[in-house]
């Protein structure tokens, strides 16, 4: 049995002539942050969605709790409801002619079968540090880090067990950056969550993740333990990323 609650075995992934992922084999273990980073192009969101069943692989499987998901077919209902994936960009995850308590009412009877209580919802949206009016709000009505909130309420309204969140602060103001990346740690520890963190600051990675993976040109470049690998970083590659952050501390600080 694997140690790995979510696995990508040697994941080949192509977009026509384009070979984006080549031959990555990486996995989350149960409760731990897994940060996957690496510039813009490194393939690091095609991997993501494949380990979400949203991309299509040339070659090479995901496996889950033990289980490979085949490629060519949907997912089980219960498997993609366990991996949830949050993007970039909360505006446009949501849709703007829909309320955003309505919007999180309708994952949770996703996993349930039936729509949450107000009060329920009104806890769901506690959870992530909004107040109940937000449920009667539409996307427009509320700031990128709040609706940011509110996707991230969504997604656990599921109850997953493996949250692939894709660059879930870059879209958002500075100030509220922190906020949201604690947010998450918060939500992490409390529902013993998987987390792959994807993004291409290495500084947020490294004050995320328990461990960490580079990726470079499509390939798994070097990976291991976070706080290792930002001391002693082995790849020419990992040191350049490491280089071009004015003070990896400035982040954690910001953050913690
Ligand atoms: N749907 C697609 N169709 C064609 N090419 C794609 C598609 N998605 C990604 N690519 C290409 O695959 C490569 C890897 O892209 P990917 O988005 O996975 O990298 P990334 O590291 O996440 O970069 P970014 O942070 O810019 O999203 C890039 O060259 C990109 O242009």
């Amino acid at each position: 049995m694997s140690e790995y609650l979510l696995e990508a075995r040697d994941v080949h992934i192509t977009y026509g002539a384009k070979h984006a992922v080549r031959g990555v084999s990486l996995g989350v273990r149960p409760g731990e942050t897994l940060g996957v980073v690496g510039e813009s192009g490194s393939g690091k969101s095609s991997l993501g969605r494949a380990m979400v069943g949203l991309e299509r692989l040339h070659a090479g499987e995901i496996v889950y709790d033990g289980t490979p998901l085949s490629p060519k077919l949907r997912l089980p209902r219960a498997v993609r409801l366990d991996l949830q994936m949050v993007f970039q960009d909360p505006a446009s995850a949501l849709n703007p002619r829909r309320k955003l308590g309505r919007a999180v009412a309708e994952a949770a009877a996703a996993r349930t079968g039936k729509l949450p209580a107000r009060d329920e919802l009104a806890a769901l949206f506690a959870h992530v540090g909004l107040d109940a009016s937000f449920l009667d709000r539409y996307p427009s009505q509320a700031s990128g880090g709040q609706l940011q909130r509110v996707v991230l309420a969504r997604a656990l309204a599921v109850r997953p067990k493996v949250l692939v969140a894709d660059e879930p602060v870059s879209a958002l103001d500075v100030s509220v950056q922190a906020q949201v990346l604690n947010l998450l740690c918060d939500l992490r520890a409390e529902l013993d969550l998987s987390i792959v963190f994807v993004s291409h600051d290495i500084a947020v990675v490294r004050h995320m993740a328990d461990r960490v993976a580079v990726m470079y040109q499509g390939e798994l470049v070097e990976s291991g333990d976070a706080e290792e690998l930002v001391a002693n970083p082995r790849h020419e590659y990992t040191r350049a990323l490491l280089e071009a952050v004015p003070d990896p501390d400035v982040v954690g600080a910001l953050a913690s």
